[in-house]
């Protein structure tokens, strides 16, 4: 598989990409030219640099997943990709110390003009009374966006004994009161700031959300800073509310426009502190996202389910920990449960019983769909357009949850229902990894999904088995493992045969025409 790293990123992150694909790094492409290119790759790693826009993903014919090497995805048109089933992972930690860090710095720089002191000494000069500042102790400090670097911001602020007051409409309000923060409205944070930080992602929501009207509402004097996203502000409000003393001083790292435009009106103005969009730019920060990037894309490249995406719902930590384990077996009870149904899947119930059941299990639930789909489409399914595939194609899916199980800590059971026949089958882990079939159709298993299996159905009589063995000996094919599973019925069993080869079709039409073979079903697990 093919890599294409288009931004600067860390020597680590490109060398880990480097164990197990082949990575060609070209920065500073002109657009054309990635459309041009971008077809030969299976990822694409970018910084904010690229701008990865629909043209680019619509020539994308193999991308199968595009990495941030930081947090904000909005150089990267992530519906436009989610359409194309192209998974989009950022890399959302590793520079939230860096960006944090700099805010303070942004904020002591502007409270003492550090940057203007600095050029008047290199100018040859020596102004002390020019530069009188003011001091971060007893000043209330707001905070728009109370996420990573909002409440990591609020820590340090708070060590310098200022007081805190937060809008965050989506922050849960303990988690607030945790960190010691008051969460407010966001007049009252406009109203009472002596320093106003930024830390929201650029959205429809937040575009403009401080222009003149919101310059307006501030305490006069306010020093602002903005180490979030360019737009967030309108930098021509901010130049006028800078001019007119509503606001005494901005300290801005991020612009509408990156590079900045030579016309911006914040360049001409003195009662600035202005950096070219350094909020990640330390060592520390930018070996965090390479590697973290790189391990992201990794895992999506293996067809694992990736914690960092961000066109897929996040799954925090504990609940990982339970479900992680199931996607495999889940993915495979998928894949057995097509290969079982005949007609057209209207319906899917994955149901769980046990522990499992009180997690977010939609994850797992898309592992069964990814199975289920990818053995009968062109497509390449995965965990970003499994969902949509399904309900595109009419498939109903429903998860059931319940604490009781009978046998096992947890089990999994796949229910489909399709115009002609309804199926089932159900799974487990053994120890804590291994992952077993355990029913299929009601008859009690114990098989490892790995491989080709061909199952089949019979009347309980002597002979069956001995007679599909026979017809597959005489075809070379190899049986590697056999079972029979049993009902509560007496009547029919099942035969569960491990084979080591594809079975041709004539083959398989000879074993459905056994007499007492009720049918007969070949599984390859390995494809998908
Ligand atoms: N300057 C840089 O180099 C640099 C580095 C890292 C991150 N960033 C940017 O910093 C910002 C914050 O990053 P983060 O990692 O803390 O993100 P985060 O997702 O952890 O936090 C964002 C917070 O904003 C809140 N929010 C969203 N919409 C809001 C709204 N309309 N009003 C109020 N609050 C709202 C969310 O609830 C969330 O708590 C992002 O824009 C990111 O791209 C910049
Ligand atoms: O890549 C960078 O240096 C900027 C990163 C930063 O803006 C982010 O959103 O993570």
């Amino acid at each position: 598989m093919r890599i294409l790293v288009a931004d600067p990123v860390s020597a680590e992150g490109v060398k880990l990409l480097e164990q197990h694909f082949e990575v060609d790094v070209r920065h500073k492409l002109p657009p054309e030219e990635l459309i041009r290119v971008i077809p030969a790759y299976d990822a694409l790693v970018v910084r904010s640099e690229t701008k990865v826009t629909k043209a680019v993903i619509d020539a994308a014919a193999n991308l199968k997943v595009i990495g941030r090497a930081g947090v904000g995805v909005d150089n990267i048109d992530v519906e436009a990709a989610t359409k194309r089933g192209i998974i989009v992972l950022n890399a959302p930690e590793g520079n939230t110390v860096a960006a944090t860090e700099h805010t303070m710095a942004m904020m002591l720089a502007l409270a003492r003009n550090i940057p203007q002191a600095h050029a008047t000494m290199k100018a040859g000069e020596w102004q002390r009374s020019k530069f009188m500042g003011v001091e971060l102790r007893g000043k209330t400090l707001g905070i728009l966006g109370l996420g990573r670097i909002g409440a990591g911001v609020a820590k340090r602020a708070m060590a310098m004994e200022m007081t805190v007051l937060a809008y965050d409409p989506f922050i849960n309000a303990d988690n607030a009161k945790a960190l010691g923060v008051e969460l407010v409205e966001l007049d009252e944070v406009l109203a009472a700031a002596d320093f106003l930080t930024l830390h929201l992602p650029l959205t429809a929501d937040t575009r403009g959300l401080l222009g003149q009207d919101a310059f307006k509402r501030m305490k006069r004097g306010v020093r602002i800073i903005n180490c979030a996203r360019g737009g967030i502000i309108d930098e021509g409000a901010l130049a006028q509310a800078l001019q007119d003393g509503i606001v005494a001083g901005a300290a801005i790292d991020v612009f509408e426009k990156e590079p900045i435009d030579p016309n911006n009106p914040l360049l001409g103005l003195n009662n600035v502190v202005l950096t070219p969009h350094l909020g990640a730019s330390t060592a520390e920060a930018q070996v965090g996202v390479a590697v973290d990037v790189a391990r992201g894309i990794i895992a999506a490249l293996r067809g694992e389910p990736v914690t960092t995406a961000v066109n897929l719902a996040p799954i925090p930590p504990h609940v990982l920990e339970v479900i992680q384990p199931y996607f495999k077996v889940a993915e495979k009870m998928g894949c057995l449960a097509v290969h079982l149904a005949d007609g057209r899947i209207s319906v899917v119930d994955v149901e769980y019983n046990g522990d499992i059941s009180e997690v977010d299990t939609r994850l797992v639930t898309t592992a069964v769909l990814k199975g289920m789909l990818n053995p009968i489409l062109q497509e390449k399914v995965n965990y970003v357009n499994a969902p949509g595939i399904a309900k595109a194609r009419g498939i109903k899916v429903k998860e059931i949850k319940s604490k009781e199980t009978a046998n096992f800590a947890n089990l999994i059971t796949v229910r489909v229902r399709t115009d002609k026949t309804a199926h089932m089958v159900a799974g487990t882990l053994f120890g804590k990894t291994e992952g077993r079939i355990v029913m299929i159709d009601g008859y009690r298993v114990d098989v490892e999904p790995e491989g080709w299996l061909l199952i089949g159905p019979h009347i309980d009589k002597p002979g069956m088995v001995g007679k599909v063995g026979t017809i597959l000996g005489e075809h070379n094919i190899n049986i590697a493992g056999m079972q029979v599973g049993r009902t509560e019925q007496a009547g029919t069993n099942i035969m569960v045969m491990a084979v080591e080869s594809d079975i041709p079709t004539p083959v398989m039409l000879r074993i459905k025409a056994v007499d007492g073979i009720l049918g007969a079903k070949l599984v390859n697990f390995n494809a998908g």
